[in-house]
C-alpha cells in the first residue's frame, strides 16, 4: 500500500522528472527551431508536448493524426538524434496523437473521450484521443482531416505490387461511384502507400473541382461518433457525413469489437452507396479476412473492388528510393540506394525514413553520402532489420512453446495459461522486432499500445523475480534470433 508519504515522494519524484525533462526539451526545441527556421518550426512542430520516458522510449505528443504522421516521416528521426544526444538511455521516440503540454506550456492536458455506458448498448467503453479541429479550405475539414499534400499520384511511384491498387485508385479519381469501383477498397501491410492513394483521391477530386471529399481515420470516426452521442447531435454527424460525395475511411480495421460505431458506419456505408456516392475504405486485411467485423459489413466491403498491395519488390524499393532522393536534391550515389533496398525490406515508410535521415545529415554536416556514412548513421535501423524476425514467428514459437493455441494470442482469453505467453510474444516482439507499440497491439487482436507496454513491463518483473521464467523466455529469443 502507498502510504502519504510515499504517495507524495511518487508525486515529488514525477515532477522532478518531468521538469528534467521539460529542461532537455526545450533545449531540444531550440535546436530544432533553428535548424528548420521559425515558419517551418511554427507551423509543423511547436504543437509538440513531450510526455513521459518508459525506458529506452519517450512519448511526444501531436495534436492531430496528420501532423503525428507528417512529424514522424519529416523529423522522426532527427527527434529521435536529439533526444539519444540529450540523454543517450533514450534510444525510441513515440509519437501519440492527443493533446499534451507544449514547450510553451500552451497546450492542454490529455484528453480521452469515452461513450458513457448509459449512452451505448455496449458494455465496453470505447476509447479515443482526441485530435483538434484541422482546417483546410479544399476539403470537408468540418467534418474530416485535410488531405497531405505530399500524397499524390505524382509522387506514388508504381511498380508490379502496387499497379493494380494505383490502377484503381486512379479510375476513382477521374470517375468516381462508377459500377463495381464502389465501394474501393485498398489493403496490404502496414506503411505500403494506402494512406497515400487514399490522400491521392482525394487531391485530385478536388484539384478538379468535382466533388465534396471527406477523409479520417476509422479511429477519427469513432470519436467524432461517440463526440455525437455524448452532445446529442447524432443526427447531425450522420447529416454531414451524408452529405459529402466522397467518403474515405482508413485503417478500417480500429473498428474490430467497436460494435456501436460498425453499425454506425455501415449505415452511413449504405447511404451513401444507395445515393450514388463514392465510399473508400483501407485496411490491413482483406474483408474477408477482417473476422472482428460484422459479416454483414464484410459482405458490403467486399462487393465493390477490392485492391490488394503485396510487399514492395527489390526494383520498387530501387524506384521509390531514386525517386526520393531526386526530390530531395542531394546527390545520393546508386550504391546506397542499393544497399538501402537490400537491408530495409518491411516496408515504405521505414525506407523512407532512413534516406530521410541519410538526407538530414548530409545538409546538416554538408558531407557526401557514402556507404560508409550510411552504415554509420543508420546503424540501429540496420540492426533492427538484419534480424527480420516477424511478429508471426514469435507468436507461433511462443504459442508452440507453451502449447497454446495461435488464434490465443488475439484473443480476448484473459486466463494466465494464455494472458502469460501473450505477454511474453509481445515482449519479445517490442525486444526483436523494430515494430511500434501500437503496431505491435494491433497484432495482438488489435489491443492498445498501453497494453503492450503492461506487458513488456510484467514480463520484466517476472524474469527478475523467477529464474526459470527468464530462462524459458531467453530460450525463446535464442531461438528467434538464430
Ligand atoms: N509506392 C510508393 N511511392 C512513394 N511513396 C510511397 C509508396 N508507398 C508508400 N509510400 C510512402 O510510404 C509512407 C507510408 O505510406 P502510407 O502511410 O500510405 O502507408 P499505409 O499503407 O497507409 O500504412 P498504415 O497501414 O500504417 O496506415 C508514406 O510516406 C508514403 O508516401
Amino acid at each position: 500500500m502507498t502510504g502519504g508519504l510515499e504517495g507524495y515522494d511518487e508525486v515529488a519524484e514525477a515532477n522532478a522528472q518531468k521538469s528534467i525533462l521539460d529542461i532537455h526539451w526545450s533545449r531540444i526545441c531550440a535546436r530544432l527551431k533553428a535548424e528548420v527556421g521559425e515558419v517551418e518550426y511554427n507551423t509543423w512542430l511547436r504543437q509538440m508536448g513531450v510526455g513521459t520516458v518508459e525506458e529506452d522510449e519517450i512519448t511526444l505528443y501531436l495534436p492531430t493524426r496528420f501532423l503525428r504522421d507528417w512529424v514522424r516521416g519529416q523529423y522522426g528521426d532527427r527527434l529521435g538524434a536529439l533526444w539519444h544526444a540529450e540523454i543517450p538511455a533514450i534510444r525510441r521516440v513515440e509519437l501519440q496523437v492527443a493533446r499534451g503540454p507544449s514547450p510553451a506550456g500552451d497546450g492542454e492536458a490529455v484528453i480521452a473521450e469515452s461513450v458513457p455506458a448509459s449512452a451505448t448498448a455496449t458494455p465496453a467503453v470505447e476509447v479515443a484521443a482526441a485530435e483538434a479541429e484541422p482546417r483546410a479550405a479544399e476539403v470537408r475539414s468540418d467534418l474530416a482531416a485535410p488531405l497531405d499534400p505530399r500524397f499524390t499520384f505524382e509522387t506514388f511511384v508504381v511498380g508490379k505490387p502496387n499497379e493494380f491498387a494505383y490502377a484503381c485508385a486512379r479510375r476513382v479519381a477521374e470517375r468516381p461511384s462508377s459500377p463495381g469501383f464502389n465501394p474501393l477498397f485498398l489493403y496490404g501491410g502496414v506503411g505500403l502507400g494506402k494512406t497515400h492513394l487514399m490522400h491521392a483521391i482525394g487531391s485530385e477530386l478536388v484539384r478538379e473541382g468535382r466533388v465534396s471529399v471527406a477523409y479520417m481515420s476509422a479511429e477519427k470516426f469513432m470519436y467524432r461518433f461517440i463526440a455525437a452521442i455524448r452532445s446529442q447531435s447524432t443526427m447531425e454527424f450522420k447529416e454531414q457525413l451524408r452529405s459529402v460525395d466522397v467518403l474515405m475511411i482508413d485503417d478500417l480495421q480500429f473498428l474490430i469489437g467497436k460494435d456501436n460505431t460498425q453499425e454506425e458506419f455501415f449505415h452511413t456505408f449504405n447511404a451513401l452507396v444507395d445515393a450514388g456516392r463514392q465510399i473508400v475504405v483501407s485496411a490491413d486485411k482483406s474483408p474477408s479476412d477482417l473476422s472482428g467485423l460484422e459479416d454483414r459489413l464484410r459482405t458490403r466491403l467486399g462487393c465493390g473492388m477490392v485492391a490488394d498491395i503485396h510487399a514492395t519488390t527489390f526494383e520498387l524499393r530501387i524506384s521509390i528510393l531514386e525517386a526520393k532522393a531526386t526530390a530531395s536534391g542531394v546527390d545520393v550515389p546508386a550504391k546506397v540506394l542499393e544497399f538501402l533496398a537490400h537491408k530495409i525490406t518491411s516496408n515504405v515508410r521505414e525506407l523512407e525514413g532512413a534516406l530521410n535521415r541519410l538526407i538530414a545529415h548530409a545538409n546538416l554536416f554538408g558531407r557526401p553520402v557514402t556507404l560508409e556514412a550510411t552504415q554509420d548513421v543508420l546503424h540501429d535501423i540496420l540492426k533492427a532489420n538484419n534480424r527480420r524476425v516477424t511478429i508471426e514467428e514469435i507468436q507461433r514459437k511462443v504459442a508452440e512453446h507453451w502449447n497454446i493455441r495461435l488464434t490465443d494470442m488475439s484473443s480476448a482469453r484473459r486466463s494466465t495459461v494464455v494472458a502469460r505467453p501473450r505477454q511474453v510474444a509481445m515482449y519479445l516482439s517490442k525486444q526483436l522486432t523494430s515494430r511500434s507499440l501500437p503496431e505491435i497491439g494491433r497484432k495482438f487482436g488489435n489491443r492498445d499500445h498501453t497494453t503492450v507496454i503492461y506487458a513488456v513491463r510484467r514480463v520484466m518483473e517476472l524474469m527478475e523475480q523467477d529464474p526459470a521464467f527468464a530462462e524459458d523466455v531467453e530460450l525463446l529469443r535464442r531461438m528467434l534470433e538464430s
